[in-house]
Order: C-alpha cells, then sequence, then structure tokens
C-alpha cells in the first residue's frame, strides 16, 4: 500500500509518499509560501532535490503540482496518480469527539467545520487540504489523524480549567493538547530502545519545535501535557508566549486599545522567544548563537525557555510520581546539545540525571544522551509523525475500520 500524508499548515503543506509495505519514504517535500508572493516547492527523492517555483493561490492549486511531483518520471514516487492508496491528514483538533484517527466521510467533514473554531490557526488549512485531495484523488479514502486524540484520556482533574462549569458544558472549553501523534511516536519508540513495558511505563516526551509541547505519558496513555485548548499554552515557543497570568490579555485590550484578535495575535506570532528579544527571532538556532556569544538578551530569553521546560518536566515527574525516562524531539529536541545539558544539568540533578557530554554531542540521531550510572535515562529520539499517520492510515484502509482507537 502506498499513503500520501500531508500536513497543510496555513500558508505550507509538508508531504511525505510511503510505501507501507516498506515504510520507506519514496519521496517528500515542503510547499510553501502558499497565496503569497514566492511561493515554491522543495521536492526530495532520495539525494535528489528540485526546487519549483510558481504561482501556488491556495491549497488545492499546491496540491495539483505536489501530485504532479509524486508521479513525475525522474523524482516521483510512482507512475500514475491511480498508485496512490490512500492519503493521510494530520489535523490538529479533534475536540472530545475524535479519541483517535478516522477515515473521513461527511459526518467527520462536518464535525471538523464545527472544531475549527477550538483551533482557528490550524482546523482551517488542515480541512482545505483534505477538501482538496478529495476533489484531486476522486474514490482515494482520506484519514484524519488528530493531534488531540493521544491525550484524549487524560483525567478531568488535567483537563478541567477552575473557570465555571457551565463554560465546559457550553462551549467544551478543556486541556485538549496537541502533538498527540509525535508524542504517540517517541514514547512508544523510547520503550522500545530501552526495553520498558511500555503499558507499565512513566516517560516525559519532550517536543521542542516551532510550536512546542511536553506530555506525561504512563503506562502508554498522555496524562497530562504543556499545551491546553489551544496550542498557545505551555511551554515559551519560538513565537508563542506560553503560560500568562490570563489577566495581561485584558490589560493590554485596555491600556493598548486593541481587540481580543489582536491580542490573540501578539501572543501566538510575537511572543515566545521573538518576543523576548524585541524581533531579532524566533529561530532557536539564532537565540542559542548569540546567547553563546555572550549576548545577554539572547541568553535571557534562552534562560527563560529552558526554565520554562524544567518546571514542566518537573510537575510531570510528580504528576506520574516518578519517570523512567525523558525523551527529547522535534527541531530543537533532536538538534540543540546546549538545550538538553543545560535544562538536564541546571535542574534535574536531583533526579539523578547524569547527562553523558560525548553522547549528547548530536544532532537528529537516535541516541541514549546520560551515562550508564543516570538514574533516570534522558533520550534524543526524532520524531515521525508522518509514518504515525500513514501507520494509522493503512490500518484503517487495509482493515476496513470507521476509527482506530489507540
Ligand atoms: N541545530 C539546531 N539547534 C537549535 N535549534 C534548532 C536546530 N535545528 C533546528 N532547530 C530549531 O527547531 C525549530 C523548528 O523545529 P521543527 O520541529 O523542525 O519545526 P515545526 O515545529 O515547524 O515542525 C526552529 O526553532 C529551529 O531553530
Ligand atoms: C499544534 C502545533 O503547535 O503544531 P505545530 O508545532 O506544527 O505548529
Ligand atoms: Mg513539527
Amino acid at each position: 500500500m502506498r499513503v500520501l500524508v500531508v500536513n497543510c499548515g496555513s500558508s505550507s503543506i509538508k508531504y511525505q509518499f510511503l510505501d507501507m509495505d516498506t515504510e520507506q519514504v519514496l519521496c517528500k517535500g515542503l510547499a510553501e509560501r502558499i497565496g503569497i508572493p514566492g511561493s515554491r516547492i522543495v521536492h526530495k527523492k532520495d539525494d535528489q532535490k528540485v526546487v519549483v517555483e510558481r504561482p501556488m493561490k491556495d491549497h488545492e492549486d499546491a496540491l495539483k503540482y505536489v501530485l504532479e511531483l509524486v508521479v513525475d518520471e525522474k523524482v516521483g514516487g510512482v507512475k500514475d496518480l491511480s498508485e496512490i492508496d490512500a492519503v493521510g491528514h494530520r489535523v490538529v483538533h479533534g475536540g472530545e469527539k475524535f479519541s483517535g484517527s478516522v477515515l473521513i466521510d461527511d459526518e467527520v467533514m462536518r464535525a471538523l467545520e464545527e472544531y475549527s473554531y477550538l483551533a482557528p490557526l490550524h482546523n482551517p488549512p488542515n480541512i482545505m487540504g483534505i477538501r482538496a485531495m478529495m476533489k484531486l484523488l476522486p474514490g482515494v479514502p482520506n484519514v484524519a489523524v488528530f493531534d488531540t486524540a493521544f491525550h484524549s484520556k487524560m483525567p478531568a482533574k488535567a483537563y478541567l480549567y477552575a473557570i465555571p462549569y457551565e463554560y465546559y458544558k457550553k462551549y467544551k472549553i478543556r486541556r485538549y493538547g496537541f502533538h498527540g501523534t509525535s508524542h504517540r511516536y517517541v514514547s512508544r519508540r523510547t520503550a522500545e530502545i530501552l526495553g520498558l513495558d511500555y503499558h507499565k511505563s512513566k516517560i516525559i516526551t519532550v517536543h521542542l519545535g516551532n510550536g512546542a509541547s511536553i506530555a506525561a505519558v504512563m503506562n502508554g496513555h498522555s496524562i497530562d501535557t504543556s499545551m491546553g485548548f489551544t496550542p498557545l499554552e505551555g511551554l515559551v515557543m519560538g513565537t508563542r508566549s506560553g503560560d500568562i497570568d490570563p489577566s495581561i490579555v485584558t490589560f493590554l485590550m485596555e491600556k493598548e486599545g486593541l481587540t481580543a484578535e489582536e491580542v490573540y495575535t501578539i501572543l501566538n506570532k510575537k511572543s515566545g522567544v521573538l518576543g523576548l528579544t524585541d524581533g531579532f527571532s524566533s529561530d532557536m538556532r539564532d537565540i542559542e548563537d548569540k546567547a553563546l556569544e555572550g549576548d545577554p538578551v539572547c541568553r535571557l530569553a534562552l534562560d527563560i525557555y529552558e526554565y520554562r521546560i524544567a518546571k514542566y518536566i518537573g510537575a510531570y515527574v510528580a504528576a506520574m510520581n516518578g519517570v523512567d525516562a525523558i525523551a527529547f524531539t522535534a527541531g530543537v529536541g533532536e538538534n540543540s546539545p546546549v538545550t538538553r545539558k543545560e535544562v538536564c544539568e541546571n535542574y534535574l540533578g536531583y533526579l539523578g540525571i547524569k547527562i553523558d557530554d560525548e553522547k549528547n554531542n548530536i544532532k537528529g540521531e537516535e541516541r541514549i544522551i546520560t551515562t550508564p550510572d543516570s538514574k533516570v535515562k534522558v533520550l534524543v529520539v526524532p520524531t515521525n509523525e508522518e509514518l504515525m499517520i500513514a501507520r494509522d492510515t493503512k490500518e484503517i484502509v487495509e482493515k476496513g475500520l470507521k476509527q482506530l482507537e489507540y
């Protein structure tokens, strides 16, 4: 079975085309700047790379060109569109309704539209991608794999906010959590590497990407996670504030004469390390480089970024009353020895964690980075959301399932 996996963002589409008999990536790419000048697709097949620069007015346009590349005789994965057996979609928000991956039909589409208010930055482009694939590949099954689903078994003490209960009943205001597909893959892989029984383990997964979140995975289920009602809550991120006193919202509205929407945009797109460095950068490579050169602003931004991560890890050790392993993943987690070392050595020594500097000096490789006598294992486990989405898609289509529980 060959599965096309798409992850549609507001102006980008990440995609991978996989042969699920071997789990080999046949080709992959990134369409970016969709709907704005300078749109292009960077497409890769093995060590070949092509860049297609052409106007792409919307996601349907972009996916049309993606499909052309997928069947290209030189850089494609197959010769004909009929060889694409299914499409797996990353969908950020599945609300309380979806506790697993689902075969997409009209009822699912109605639910996704309904939940768009819960993830206004993420779900609408996800839905655009689904509609586009239904049009471009009629009759080919589409599967939705939700960020929220892996966290759906979180207990009420973790998901309810201490606000009038009526707002949960009326609007389903609660913690949902995100990056669930990544936390699911990384926690399972961590258990495999360490030879742990996944269903009798306590694992903390630290997903540090542009969006960043931490999860407490106990006995194979997420029991708590740092992102909440939306992907804004929790860690300090590239452009997102993470946890703040909610009074700041109304304070800024009054003092700056801003609308709620404008404050929402500031907190989501102008905050995080970008905000802390007065607009210098949201890219942790830039922040780290300057911090290590001695720039005090970037050093403080990095300190704040690391301190928040450490506090969440400590909180989740308490939530699980112990921890077997901590796994770093995603862009910063996989590629920054400095962040891993400083978080672990400045704040987690009380757990008996000892970082092995030589083992930690890696980027993007799977590895245990602690010394053999470290009481808690710390690992780097590259995430692979696309593979998890493809696996769920294959299982649902091959078994003729409507929904896949995990
Ligand atoms: N070598 C590195 N050192 C520090 N940060 C890195 C490194 N490589 C990538 N990153 C950071 O990873 C982040 C992007 O993470 P990634 O998971 O790829 O993105 P996304 O969240 O969009 O999926 C960026 O902040 C980038 O700076
Ligand atoms: C939910 C979320 O933050 O996703 P991403 O990290 O892809 O922005
Ligand atoms: Mg990512």
